[in-house]
């Protein structure tokens, strides 16, 4: 396996990316054990017409602090709202995320835990394995062509790969590599910019071009109606901002899911 190219990465996302490289500097290994391969996050989000990926956001590189929380107590509010997997960050310059809070939050609750990092190494596959997580984010904005080694990587070590886009030419890549589960970001990582036209338009792309895996609309969501717009198209929404930031994560996600 190689590691990506992050010179061709633009804008904030190209500074976090440079950032976590610094923390992976090890050697590239693959001998991880061969794990059974879980589906669980990708049956939860099948369980649902609109599933509901929660995530446990306390920073965000757009907002700044959006909330002190406890993880825990977030996950299993989100978990009594009627979330049906959670997403932790672990990156911790940009988003207070921690490995600690994954491990937390795995430990407590029962739906399936996807790891959101910037992955551009091997290695942090395999931590999120070894940390309890169902899945992790592989983003084709990182990894570009290295996408389909990085799934078969994920795969190998048991765990579902959530592989995000956010262009047309990003989406060829991941339906060339033959990934499940796809998300939509509707937000520009190198801007920061969020468009809710995306989603919608990339999953209908998707979806003409025979893609008969899980499509998730991600990120800018706050309002049932905007939900509800999304229904029958999306087959799962990632969440974070305004539910962390609301103030009280069970009634907030129990509204959001209501229409
Ligand atoms: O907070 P929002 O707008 O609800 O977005 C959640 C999630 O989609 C967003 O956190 C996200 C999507 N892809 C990412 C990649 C890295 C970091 C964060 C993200």
């Amino acid at each position: 396996m190689r590691l990506p190219d992050l010179t061709r990465v633009p804008g904030v996302l190209g500074e976090i990316c440079t950032l976590r490289a610094q923390d992976y500097q090890l050697p590239i290994t693959t001998d991880f054990p061969q794990q059974e391969k879980s589906c669980r996050f990708e049956t939860a989000l099948r369980s649902q017409p609109l599933a509901l990926i929660a995530e446990v956001k306390q920073a965000s590189p757009s907002l700044g602090a959006i909330a002190e929380l406890d993880p825990v107590d977030a996950a299993l509010s989100y978990q009594r709202g009627g979330a049906s997997a959670i997403s932790v960050l672990t990156e911790e310059r940009y988003f207070k995320g921690s490995p600690d809070f994954l491990k937390a939050v795995v430990a407590k609750v029962e739906i399936p835990v996807l790891r959101k990092d910037f992955v551009l190494h091997p290695r942090m596959i395999e931590e999120a394995r070894e940390w309890g997580a169902s899945a992790v984010l592989l983003m084709v904005s990182v990894l570009g062509d290295l996408i389909g080694e990085y799934l078969e990587y994920t795969h190998h070590c048991g765990l579902d790969a959530l592989v995000e886009v956010h262009t047309a030419e990003e989406l060829d890549i991941a339906l060339a590599a033959g990934c499940k589960i796809i998300g939509v970001n509707n937000r520009d990582l190198t801007t920061l910019k969020i468009d809710l036209e995306v989603s919608p338009r990339l999953i209908a792309k998707a979806r003409a071009a025979g893609f008969e895996g899980v499509l998730i609309a991600e990120s800018g969501y706050s309002t049932p109606e905007q939900l509800a717009e999304i229904r029958g198209i999306a087959d799962a929404v990632l969440v974070g901002s305004s539910l962390s930031g609301s103030g009280s994560l069970e009634e907030a996600t129990r509204e959001l899911l209501k229409v």
